[in-house]
């Protein structure tokens, strides 16, 4: 018995070695000072708090968004917050991040070519409309993944070959702890968010032995001006499985985002249920230590996440029941 034990203890503390010394040393950055942050979705809510972060920290930012109102108060914000009031810049650009691919590329040329090549991407521009998927309007499910997905697949495929050149550069994917797990309500939202996902672990890999990297962030409920709005028509069962995870301040969230992606972590995580759920649906080598801790909790658990997921079918079945009486009545 005592071999085994001893076995089990030197496989694992092996291959946590192992690991450690195949993933590549991360360049940590302390600050931004004079490097050029883009963010789209940066005039409101987490993209906004992540704007003023990398403005506090030195950057040169820009900030994209579609309404003109909302990208002027933002950049009067991020100002404000610039910790060399005359030397640092930040500018807005309107541009919807659904165009076509010709359009955005057209967009970041000339963003670079006022701030520089850009050091930081983060993809915030994103929304959620909740809905069972059968009453969803059709157009909606398709701007789910229009916004979603190719509002973070293309600015990322216009900045990728100039970071690789350049061999330094951020990119941040900003998905949901929704791409973890499939929530009811959360349907058409939930694909995109997943797509997302999908992209960076692939991309992740594709940047292996270069400079630049990529974090994927999960945030879980936010409360923005986004989240106000999409509450409104959220569903009680969505409101009540997606509370779980407690609601969050956006400065947090989108300080945090930025500190995670200057000291290199692959994903950035920002409940406890979301360190639950990477651990056990995260793809990623993050470290040695997430190896060996993943192979020793996994099994506990997933038997704690049966139990959740029983509840969250308790909480749909409720609901049904309670409509049901509704309509009988
Ligand atoms: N809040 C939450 O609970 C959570 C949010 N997230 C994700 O975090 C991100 C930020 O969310 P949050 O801060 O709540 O959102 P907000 O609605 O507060 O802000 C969204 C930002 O994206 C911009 N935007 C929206 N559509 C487009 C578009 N087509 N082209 C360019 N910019 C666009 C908005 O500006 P404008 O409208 O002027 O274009 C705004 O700046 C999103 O990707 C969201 O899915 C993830 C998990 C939880
Ligand atoms: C052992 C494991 C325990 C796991 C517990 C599972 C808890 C699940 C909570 C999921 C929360 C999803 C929030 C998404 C928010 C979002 O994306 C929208 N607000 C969009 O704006």
């Amino acid at each position: 018995m005592f071999i085994f034990i001893l076995l089990f203890v030197l496989v694992l503390g092996g291959l946590g070695l192992v690991i450690h010394f195949s993933l590549d040393k991360k360049v940590v950055y302390k600050d931004l000072k004079g490097k050029h942050v883009v963010i789209t979705g940066g005039s409101s809510g987490i993209g906004k708090a992540a704007a003023v972060e990398a403005a506090r920290l030195g950057a040169h930012v820009t900030v994209i968004g579609r309404d003109v109102g909302k990208l002027t108060a933002a950049v009067a914000e991020i100002t404000a917050n610039c910790r060399d009031q005359q030397n640092q810049k930040v500018q807005h650009v309107a541009l919807d991040v659904t165009s076509d691919y010709k359009a955005i590329e057209q967009s970041f040329i000339s963003i670079e070519e006022k701030l520089g090549p850009i050091f930081m991407l983060i993809n915030c521009a994103g929304m959620c409309i909740c809905g069972q998927f059968e009453k969803t309007d059709p157009d909606v499910i398709k701007q789910m993944v229009d916004l979603n997905y190719f509002g973070t697949a293309y600015p990322t495929r216009c900045v990728l070959q100039g970071m690789k050149k350049r061999n330094e550069g951020l990119i941040v994917f900003v998905s949901s702890e929704a791409a973890l797990i499939g929530i009811y309500g959360y349907s058409a939202y939930s694909a995109g968010k997943w797509a997302v996902r999908g992209l960076a672990e692939s991309v992740m890999m594709e940047l292996v032995g270069t400079n630049v990297r990529l974090t994927l962030a999960f945030p879980p409920d936010t409360d923005t001006p986004g989240f106000k709005n999409e509450d409104l028509t959220k569903p009680e069962e969505t409101k009540l499985i997606s509370g779980t995870a407690g609601l969050h301040s956006p400065d947090d969230v989108g300080k945090q985002m930025i500190h995670d992606a200057l000291t290199g972590k692959t994903y950035s995580v920002y409940s406890a249920t979301g360190t639950l759920l990477t651990l056990l649906f995260g793809g990623s080598l993050e470290s040695g230590t997430q190896v060996v801790l993943q192979v020793l909790s996994l099994s506990v658990i997933r038997i704690i996440m049966v139990g959740v997921l029983l509840s969250f079918y308790n909480i749909v079945r409720d609901g049904l029941k309670k409509k049901n009486e509704i309509k009988t009545k």
